[in-house]
């Protein structure tokens, strides 16, 4: 697997020969060769999928770009035994496949192998359906460069004896420490950790699961899938141009979030700078947290408790203190009479507010998830929360602050990861190319 054929593929190559052969004008463009590629159009028609975001740039997609509706997120271990150079073709392989998804391309030599007593390369769901503004993102876990270590969260896997598997151990950066761990956290290792993680965010479910498909089967024989999660319907808007969504508890989530257009913002709290390894630059630091949330007892719950919680209305998402969606909160605000403050001290709003958090900022992306449901009638039903910040001591500082949230009665921490997000892709380049040189 993962062969990859640079420029042209034999497959689309038989697909512009076959179209051309029965003519394209009489529509005859046959149906296992018709992937985006050999219709240059799927990109340009405005139908549902044909959205594509390019896969290279400064920053590595998925990140910036508007959030799509779906994730499947996923974290892999690296095999044991598994070499340098075999993580090196490893990320090669990713980053050709990773680039044929994004344009709705099959991956490999597609669905058709020459003998068909061999498997596809391609699993095929996702033949037909477009681009679907798919976006991959990867990074890498600290696991990566000092192997695992007991006491690091890891998917469940065996320590590793090697503490430098990859000979990256010198090109650590000074602020990629583990997560420390925190009250409330009930965390399950085998939804925690990994060497690797990839984010595949799309339009459509499918293709989302078809990218994570194919690139574990890249992966085999260097490295494996150690858990995944699908998400649906984001919780934040990463760009002005998005209406803000809501979260499974009814709330507007994402309102106070850095957006695209902010590219001072960005600079400042989300891309890694000077600080850290050339290789990092124009990157940032991933935190993904699996967090249950309680919807049956939150259900029960008043609107006025519900209110003060998040210290913002339900249907507007304005914060108690205003009236509009992108008011300002005012923290100093108190109630005529008691002299209490309007926004509740322990209100998730104040306690996660910049002022509270020496202005630190971080870039939320996460996503609702529904994992069935238990033997209770209770739903496993929560929040896929994704953030990328500058430093992972931003997010430290404010999951800390969030110590005393009223919110934490109603959710439950569950799983946990850390990586590094390596810049972007330039042509040419395979993703975290420069760790290696
Ligand atoms: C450590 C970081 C955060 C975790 C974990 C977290 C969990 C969490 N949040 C909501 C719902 C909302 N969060 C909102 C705002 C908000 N949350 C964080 C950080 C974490 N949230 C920040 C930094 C902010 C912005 C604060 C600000 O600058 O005003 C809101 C309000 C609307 C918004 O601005 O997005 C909601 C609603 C849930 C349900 C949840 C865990 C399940
Ligand atoms: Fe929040």
């Amino acid at each position: 697997m993962g062969g990859e054929t640079p420029g042209t593929s034999r497959r689309q190559l038989l697909g512009l020969v076959g179209a051309g052969a029965i003519g394209l004008a009489a529509g005859g463009v046959g149906g296992a060769v018709a992937t985006a590629a050999a219709r240059p159009d799927a990109h340009a028609t405005g139908r549902p999928g044909a959205g594509a975001v390019p896969f290279r740039g400064t920053h590595q997609a998925g990140i910036v770009t508007p959030a799509q509706d779906r994730l499947h997120f996923a974290a892999f271990s690296m095999n044991p035994g598994a070499t340098r150079s075999d993580l090196v073709a490893l990320l090669k392989d990713w980053t050709a496949a990773a680039e044929r998804l994004t344009r709705g391309e099959e991956v490999g030599d597609g669905m058709e192998p020459d003998n068909a007593l061999l498997p596809p390369d391609d699993t095929g769901e996702a033949t037909g359906l477009g681009p679907g503004n798919l976006t991959i993102t990867f990074g890498f876990g600290r696991s990566l460069f000092v192997g695992r270590q007991g006491g690091d969260q890891q998917g469940g896997e065996q320590p590793s004896p090697d503490p430098d598997p990859f000979g990256l151990r010198s090109r650590l950066p000074r602020e990629f420490e583990p997560l420390p761990s925190f009250a409330f956290d009930l965390l399950d290792d085998t939804q925690s950790g990994g060497d690797l993680c990839v984010q595949a965010c799309a339009d459509d479910p499918q293709i989302a699961v078809h990218a994570i498909r194919n690139l574990s089967r890249i992966a085999a024989g260097r490295a494996h899938l150690a858990w995944s999660q699908l998400g649906f319907g984001r919780t934040a808007s990463t760009s002005r141009a998005q209406d803000t969504p809501r979260n499974l508890f009814g709330f507007k989530d994402g309102t106070a979030n850095v957006m695209a257009e902010d590219t001072a913002g960005l600079a400042e709290h989300i891309w890694v700078g000077d600080e850290a390894p050339a290789w990092l630059r124009g990157g940032s630091y991933l935190v993904a947290r699996k967090i249950q949330m309680t919807i049956e007892t939150w259900d029960r719950s008043s609107l006025g408790e519900q209110e003060r919680i998040f210290g913002r209305t339900k249907r507007e998402g304005a914060p108690l203190t205003g009236h509009g969606e992108f008011d300002a909160p005012d923290f100093a605000a108190a109630l005529p009479g008691s002299g209490e403050p309007v926004i509740d001290v322990a209100a998730h709003v104040r306690l996660a507010h910049p002022a509270q958090n020496r202005g630190r900022r971080m870039l939320r992306r996460g996503y609702n998830y529904v994992d069935g449901s238990n033997g209770l009638g209770q739903l496993g039903a929560g929040l896929f929360f994704i953030s990328f910040q500058r430093s992972p001591d931003t997010f430290v500082r404010v999951q800390r602050s969030l110590q005393p949230d009223l919110l934490n009665e109603y959710i439950r921490h569950i799983g946990s990861g850390l990586w590094a997000v390596p810049g972007g892709i330039g042509p040419g380049e395979y993703v975290g190319q420069a760790l290696f040189e």
